[in-house]
């Protein structure tokens, strides 16, 4: 392997220390500590995982969390009610409702309901606007974790051809906004595009999120390029892999993000990051 390996549990754990630190200020200048509202709607495993880790990082750096765990069947009225009490309560600076929500529930609609201020997955119309016009208040946490990650490499993303395969609105999208304010040129990739091999061996820059375990072969690979892979699949004999076909990626590649150890630590991060700074800038006199 020739590439440098970005590892982002080590860069995450840092975030926690740092985040940790000012929560501790807070409390000794006699400010409450921030609070998360993490709301779980039926009893998927995965998420249930995923909730159960950010809800202990939050306790690890001093945040409150607030569990809401609902049943399957909740009606989205009963969800809306919910989150209408979460925007009104003042301990409260930050609000995530775990993706995805059962298909009876209109995500978009529950999404749209959490008040801006309080939107630390930063999923909410206005705060993808605000990023797509370069003026970013709450941004995506996955996005924003991966900007972290190129940031720690020290190189210069100006002028660089990014590729994004993904176009959801979690990762891809805001993605491609992300690098664009970084000064890259982008291309999102999607199942229409045509030509996808062309596209994967002209980056510069290549960010993977399709969730297909190694669907992007390492000979693609462009030498030199930085590779972050979002992809996290569980295979039936229980291992953890990407989208990118690593070890042949890794021998072409400058760095490279593992799986895991990658960019899921990194997501988390930034949830702590951006409630803190919901806390600070937007209810700070609490
Ligand atoms: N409203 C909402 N916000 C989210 O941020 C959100 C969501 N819904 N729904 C589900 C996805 C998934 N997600 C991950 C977070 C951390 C890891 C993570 O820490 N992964 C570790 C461990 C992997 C493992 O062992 O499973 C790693 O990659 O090293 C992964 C995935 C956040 N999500």
């Amino acid at each position: 392997m020739t590439a440098k390996l970005i590892d982002g549990k080590a860069i995450a754990q840092n975030i926690r220390q740092q985040v940790a630190t000012k929560v501790s200020d807070r409390k000794a200048a006699g400010k409450r500590a921030p609070g998360l509202a993490v709301i779980l709607v039926g009893t998927d495993p995965a998420s249930q995982v995923y909730v159960g880790s950010k809800r202990k990082a939050c306790e690890e750096v001093g945040f409150v969390s607030k569990s809401f765990d609902l049943d399957a069947e909740t009606s989205e009225k009963d969800l809306l009610a919910l989150i209408d009490q979460c925007n009104e309560d003042d301990t409260i600076n930050g609000i995530l409702v775990q993706l995805p929500l059962p298909a009876h529930i209109d995500a978009a609609k529950v999404l749209e309901r959490i008040h801006p201020e309080k939107d630390v997955d930063g999923f909410h119309p206005y705060n993808v606007g605000r990023l797509c016009q370069r003026i970013p208040v709450l941004r995506p946490c996955t996005p924003m974790g991966i900007m972290t990650l190129i940031k720690s490499t020290g190189v210069n993303t100006y002028g660089m051809d990014a590729v994004i395969v993904g176009a959801s609105n979690i990762v891809g999208r805001p993605m491609s906004l992300e690098l664009l304010l970084a000064g890259c040129t982008t291309t999102v990739c999607h199942r229409f595009t045509k030509d996808l091999e062309a596209k994967v061996r002209s980056a510069d820059l290549l960010v993977v999120a399709v969730g297909k375990p190694g669907f992007i072969p390492g000979e693609w690979i462009k030498p030199g390029a930085v590779v972050i892979d979002v992809g996290i699949n569980r295979l039936d004999s229980g291992k953890l892999v990407g989208d990118v076909q690593f070890e042949e990626a890794a021998e072409r590649a400058s760095f490279i993000t593992p799986v895991p150890g990658g960019v899921g630590p990194m997501t988390i991060a930034s949830l702590l990051e951006n409630t803190l700074y919901a806390a600070e800038r937007f209810h700070d006199h609490r």
